[in-house]
């Protein structure tokens, strides 16, 4: 399918945790629009966030219909449209009247978390990593559906009869965009659900049994790139092809051009997500890293290597809101480069226990070593070390399971415009760490997945030729400074540990 001459973009939807956005990418895979909206957070417990599932979906609307009118972009200029999307968010939605049954279950949410641990107490971890590659944690999307399906009255019946659709964000935004014909994910968000057997490509039977969820109620699994339908034409004036889908931490790995087994790429946002290209073959790890599906073209699968890490922006988010010790994000650059280091200083920013390598939901944070000579400015500092500190933990993981060293970290995400912060990641690590020039590489991701299906771009090789650097940071710390801050690093993160006591 080639795109007709007036078909100059691509816009991409990148429906993220806290806004949904509308990027229109011109084919040198520079921004030529883009559309934001951020939406409500639901607390209703401690522990729980929710989103209404219908705010998703108007914001979203919203920001594509602004993007292009507010440019004077006209919908038949666009030669397809990409989903991205914040993955494993969960949402059970009645498939004759297209209404959602309650609000959605976040990734961040942490109710299941006794379902987990009953999980694991039963002896199925290791059934659960050898088909999903994931561990069993409240993160995935699993465990949630079961509570979606154990307290909506009748749900299960219901599902059981095929009247419900299970569905993340991203089937949930292509339900819409098309709708109500197509009940769809693709396999990179399938991976993240602890349902879909990596490696064999399908729901997995003895998982769903094992969490009681009716298979009636799940989505077809469809590639990342390829086209999946035309949209409605009623919502932005023209019938787009929908030819993409991934979730946010591959689409990035893909916008970043990560395109060759060993590369890698971490995204500093509330989180921070690391991912190491694996190539073809889903690597077993034995570090307690993920493994994923990183996006399939043509029934092709390329794998990757995770580590999910829930506190990286938020920590410096805390700092400004918690302990009013900064009054905007941006302060933390100055105020951490008025101290030549953190003074002994450790923060461990498990607020929401530690993700990977460690998993333990009962960790909680801590400030270790301080002294009468320790200051906000050394608190500071060691809140932005300790977001490179998590991030060294996860990466030296996946070199072992890997058995290389890494060659370059390319990085992006709101924390990444931090040059104090990238510099001691680049030190931390020892091997360079690059900015590039367009940040926005979830959206310019799920752009070129969905452009190369309909041969907007023509191959990955052009993708690759797109990516630039803006700057590039060079390590200059010894080995022994290096031993000796990550020693310190991982005695503070032992007395975080296991701190919650059950019961
Ligand atoms: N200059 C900065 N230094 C450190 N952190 C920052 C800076 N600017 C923004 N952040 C952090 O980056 C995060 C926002 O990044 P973003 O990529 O938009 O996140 P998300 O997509 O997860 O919402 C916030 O947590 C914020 O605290
Ligand atoms: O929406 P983000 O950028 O915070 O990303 C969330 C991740 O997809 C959660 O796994």
């Amino acid at each position: 399918m080639k795109p007709t001459a007036r078909q100059q973009y691509i816009l991409a939807l990148d429906q993220g945790t806290t806004s949904s956005r509308a990027i229109v990418f011109a084919r040198d895979g520079g921004i030529v629009a883009a559309a934001q909206q951020e939406f409500t957070q639901h607390y209703p417990q401690a522990g729980w966030v929710e989103h209404d599932a219908r705010e998703i979906w108007q914001t979203q609307l919203a920001v594509a219909q602004a993007v292009l009118r507010d440019n004077a972009i006209g919908a038949s200029q666009i030669a397809a449209i990409g989903i991205t999307n914040q993955r494993e968010t969960t949402l059970l939605w009645d498939r004759l009247s297209g209404e959602p049954l309650q609000r959605a279950i976040v990734w961040q949410d942490r109710r299941t978390a006794g379902t987990c641990d009953a999980l694991l107490r039963a002896g199925h971890a290791e059934l659960f990593r050898q088909r999903t590659g994931l561990v069993i944690d409240a993160y995935f999307s699993g465990t949630k559906l079961k509570w979606l399906l154990d307290h909506t009255p009748g749900a299960r019946q219901r599902a059981e009869r095929g009247e419900l659709a299970f569905g993340t964000i991203d089937s949930w935004l292509a339900w819409q965009l098309s709708g109500g014909r197509v009940h769809v994910t693709d396999a990179s968000n399938a991976s993240r659900t602890l349902l879909f057997d990596i490696r064999r490509q399908c729901w997995d039977e003895q998982l769903l049994a094992l969490l009681d969820i009716p298979p009636a109620v799940l989505p077809q699994v469809v590639d990342s790139s390829g086209v999946i339908t035309q949209i409605d034409s009623a919502l932005l004036g023209a019938p787009i092809a929908l030819a993409g889908i991934a979730g946010d931490q591959q689409a990035a790995t893909f916008g970043q051009a990560c395109l060759a087994p060993g590369m890698a790429k971490n995204t500093y946002g509330t989180g921070c997500f690391v991912l190491l290209n694996t190539g073809q073959q889903a690597m077993d790890s034995g570090q307690r890293m993920l493994a994923t599906i990183g996006w399939r073209q043509l029934g092709q699968t390329t794998y990757l290597l995770e580590g999910s890490i829930f506190m990286a922006g938020a920590t410096v988010q805390w700092l400004r809101d918690g302990l009013g010790l900064i009054s905007s994000s941006d302060e933390i650059e100055a105020l951490a480069a008025s101290v030549p280091d953190s003074g002994g200083v450790y923060l461990v920013p498990a607020h929401a226990g530690l993700g990977a390598p460690y998993w333990d939901p009962y960790a909680r944070a801590a400030l270790l070593g301080m002294t009468r000579g320790s200051t906000r400015a050394h608190v500071a500092r060691a809140a932005l070390e300790a977001i490179a500190f998590q991030s060294a933990d996860v990466l030296q993981a996946m070199e072992t399971d890997a058995g290389n060293r890494l060659r370059e970290l390319r990085v992006d995400g709101g924390a990444a415009r931090n040059n104090l912060l990238l510099q001691f990641q680049a030190d931390l690590l020892g091997v360079p760490v690059v900015r590039p020039q367009i940040t926005e590489t979830t959206a310019l991701g799920a752009a070129y997945l969905a452009g190369l299906a309909v041969d907007f771009w023509h191959d990955e090789d052009e993708l690759i030729a797109l990516w630039r650097a803006e700057r590039c940071f060079e390590p200059g710390m010894s080995d022994d400074q290096r031993a000796t801050l990550l020693h310190g690093w991982r005695r503070a993160v032992g007395r975080c540990r296991h701190w919650v006591e059950a019961d």
